[in-house]
């Protein structure tokens, strides 16, 4: 084993961090992650003394490092943070009861307070009863407009000021890269912000922002987080594995050129007339949105009444009003992208989802 490359230090290196490639012993890997977040946390100004936030926990490796090390770091610098976990259950036998398992033990491990909302109680389906009715074509889209609502409101219900969500430096050279090939002008030019969320919307902040996702996976092993690893059962080939792979073969010629990606997406400029999205409130809801009615809104009117283009249709024709909807007759475009499905199906190629959750 080589020596640790860090200067000052004797121990011998285990691991070559998957950000600059250098090969470094335990405790010095432990120490150049966290200060990387600490570092995105104090130059983004992602918090501010008192606020309270939710952690957006879903028992997977990403949620799992965010937790810990959020409240590590707030112990540490004493940011001044109230910090609570929110876990959305989908309603996926076999996948979500699953991983909130892995919450639950986080929680009791952590000592922080957790509230879990699911969709059963905010829309009266579980994703297994979407899927039995719509199949799993098109399911994502239903997951991640559902989820990106029940965030908000979870994070309404324990009176946060703020969302923080796992999104990593993977996931968003991956945004980059599909708003490209997309042409999403207006998601490509606020996808790599670290905070998001518009006038009147719960910020959304991402610490983990720089962060690799190898180096995520080494940082859980080595401080022995226990997180759940599976793919969603209802989640198939998607663009965004695609650009996933893509992106994996890049890394393997190029490390930084996940880097360099989300530096892209940070230093396009985009006209104002092209990013800019009128922000309304839903009319049956209240939830903020573009359109007169949500996109969840919708999406749950064609559950319920069988009528599954409703809120789904990717043609921008004029829609007919139904009975309990007297708005516009337009089609709504795409709520603001959600990427509650992490970006796994045809939701993507149709702009549904992707990005900030
Ligand atoms: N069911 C959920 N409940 C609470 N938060 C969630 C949930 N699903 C996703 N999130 C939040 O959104 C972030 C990005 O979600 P995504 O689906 O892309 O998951 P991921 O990259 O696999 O992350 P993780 O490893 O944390 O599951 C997560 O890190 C988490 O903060």
């Amino acid at each position: 084993m080589k020596p640790c490359e860090l200067e000052n230090c004797e121990e011998k290196a285990v691991i070559k961090r998957g950000k600059d490639g250098r090969a470094v012993c335990k405790k010095c890997f432990i120490e150049l992650f966290e200060q990387d977040v600490h570092d995105t946390i104090v130059k983004e100004k992602l918090f501010t003394r008192g606020d309270k936030v939710a952690i957006g926990a879903s028992g997977g490796k990403d949620s799992t490092v965010l937790a810990y090390v959020v409240k590590t770091l707030n112990d540490k610098y004493d940011y001044g943070l109230n910090i609570f976990l929110l876990s959305i259950d989908e309603g996926i036998k076999g996948y979500r009861d699953d991983s909130l398992e892995a919450v639950e033990k986080n929680r009791i491990e952590y000592g922080l307070p957790l509230k879990i909302v699911s969709y059963e109680e905010l829309y009266g389906w579980t994703m297994d009863k979407v899927v039995e009715n719509i199949g799993k074509k098109n399911n994502c889209t239903y997951c991640g407009v559902f989820r990106r609502k029940a965030l908000d409101r979870g994070a309404e219900l324990i009176g946060a000021n703020k969302l923080v969500t796992g999104h990593n430096a993977d996931d968003m050279a991956e945004t980059v890269l599909m708003n490209i090939l997309r042409g999403d002008v207006a998601r490509l030019g606020r996808c790599t912000n670290a905070i998001t969320g518009d006038e009147n919307e719960l910020p959304r902040v991402k610490p983990l922002k720089f962060c690799f996702e190898k180096d995520i996976v080494f940082y859980a092993r080595l401080q022995n987080l226990e997180y759940f690893y599976t793919e969603c059962v209802y989640a198939p080939n998607s663009y965004r594995n695609f650009a996933r792979n893509y992106i994996k073969q890049l890394e393997r010629l190029q490390p930084r050129a996940i880097l360099d990606l989300v530096h892209s997406g940070e230093t396009v400029a985009i006209r104002k007339e092209a990013s800019t999205q009128i922000q309304t409130n839903c009319t049956r809801c209240g939830y903020m949105s573009s359109q007169p009615i949500c996109k969840a809104c919708l999406l749950l009117e064609g559950l319920n009444t069988g009528n599954y283009q409703i809120g789904n249709s990717s043609k921008k024709k004029p829609r007919e009003p139904t009975e309990t909807n007297s708005v516009t007759g337009e089609n709504p475009a795409p709520e603001k992208s959600t990427s509650g499905c992490g970006g796994q199906c045809a939701c993507e190629a149709k702009g549904l989802s992707g990005l900030s959750i």
